[in-house]
């Protein structure tokens, strides 16, 4: 289904973002920013980058300070208290005051400074629980969210009516994009606090090495996920920048899902394991399913390139690039 698009380019629509333009990414040692920061040097931009240690973006007037003094032409925000499942139940304090913290601080910033473009990255979170699929953009706010991420989802919806504010009050050219789960070089494998993808590669990784009979995972597996790699989700967040100019966010995602269980046998077929998988109801599944409606972004012109299967040996290959030898 085609949709008249607010804000959205016409054919002969110059770019939002001039070539060279000089773009800050916040977060650039992340998954999502280190794949930015790839994306945009690739495309000529010039790329500013500064690290947690030199610049704590929770600090409202060392961020404002930061951007006047840079002046970029462009700020993406992919700097957040970021996890998983179970990071997110157990830390919701963090999730929720961090990422309050670091909107208000680099949205209000970039204003301050004059930076004529902003995008702000969400999450497939911020949709109700029981919102119908796939999940359009006009479901924001329209019932109860899930337990497991409320405080993150709140931050994040915050920041939502933050742009959409700076938008209606002052004409800023400032916009959102909600990405779905995202995975690739980069990511974090901590057992502990990440998200499921990275998690499975390493487990069966793991258990292949240890000759392990079996592997246990979280949950039932019955939910249903969206996987993105992240330099797919970095050329639409490019994408979004030189072409969409409209108070709405824009979901980013691939259009398709599967159960955590068909995850979790790709996920084995890859690392080449042979054993068994054992679910552990004791952990939580969270959200039965989100999967995301991505035909306003695709009516922009996106199509996403890299093949599940594709993508996870990749991430597996760079992971393993990255261990120390014989780990
Ligand atoms: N990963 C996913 O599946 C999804 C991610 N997103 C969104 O994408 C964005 C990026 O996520 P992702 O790359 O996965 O997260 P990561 O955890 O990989 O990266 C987050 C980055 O933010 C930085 N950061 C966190 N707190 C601060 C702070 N106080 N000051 C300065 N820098 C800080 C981190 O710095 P340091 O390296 O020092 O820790 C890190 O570089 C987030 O907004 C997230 O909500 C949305 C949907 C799905
Ligand atoms: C991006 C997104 O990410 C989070 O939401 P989530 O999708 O529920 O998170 P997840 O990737 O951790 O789990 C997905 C599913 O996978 C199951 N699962 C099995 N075994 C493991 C496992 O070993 N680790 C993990 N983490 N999950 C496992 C797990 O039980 C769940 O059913 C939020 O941060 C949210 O705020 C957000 O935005």
């Amino acid at each position: 289904m085609t949709t008249e698009l607010p804000g959205a380019p016409r054919e002969s629509a110059p770019s939002l973002l001039a070539p060279g333009a000089r773009v800050f990414v916040a977060g650039h040692r992340g998954l999502v920013g280190s794949a930015l920061v790839r994306r945009f040097t690739a495309d000529g931009h010039e790329v500013v980058t500064r690290g947690r240690d030199g610049l704590d973006l929770r600090d409202a007037a060392a961020t404002e300070a930061f951007l006047r003094d840079v002046r970029p032409d462009a700020v993406v925000l992919a700097a957040a208290k970021v996890g998983g499942i179970m990071a997110n139940s157990t830390c919701p304090v963090q999730f929720l005051e961090d990422n309050l913290r670091i909107q208000l601080s680099v949205i209000a910033g970039a204003h301050a400074a004059g930076t004529r473009r902003l995008l702000f990255l969400g999450s497939s979170c911020i949709y109700p629980k029981r919102a119908p699929q796939p999940i359009r953009e006009d479901a924001l706010l329209t019932g109860p969210l899930e337990p497991t991420n409320e405080a993150y989802a709140l931050a994040k919806i915050a920041g939502i009516v933050q742009i959409q504010s700076y938008r209606r009050q002052y004409g800023a050219s400032y916009i959102s994009a909600m990405p779905t789960n995202l995975y690739g070089p980069g990511d974090n494998f901590d057992l502990e606090t990440s998200h499921v993808l990275p998690a499975l590669i390493r487990r069966f990784h793991e258990a292949g090495r240890d000759r392990a009979p079996e592997v246990t995972l979280w949950g039932s597996g019955s939910p249903r996920r969206e996987f993105l790699h992240v330099d797919d989700l970095a050329a639409a967040c490019a994408l979004l920048l030189s072409s969409y100019d409209g108070d709405d966010p824009v979901n980013i995602g691939c259009g398709e899902d599967l159960t955590i269980r068909e995850l979790a046998e790709t996920v084995r077929e890859v690392t080449g394991y042979q054993g068994e998988i054992a679910w552990d109801s004791s952990k939580p599944d969270g959200t039965p399913r989100k999967l995301l409606d991505v035909s306003r972004l695709a009516s922009l012109g996106f199509t996403p390139r890299i093949p599940l299967r594709d993508g996870i040996a990749r991430t597996y290959a760079w992971w393993l690039g990255q261990l120390p030898p014989r780990a």
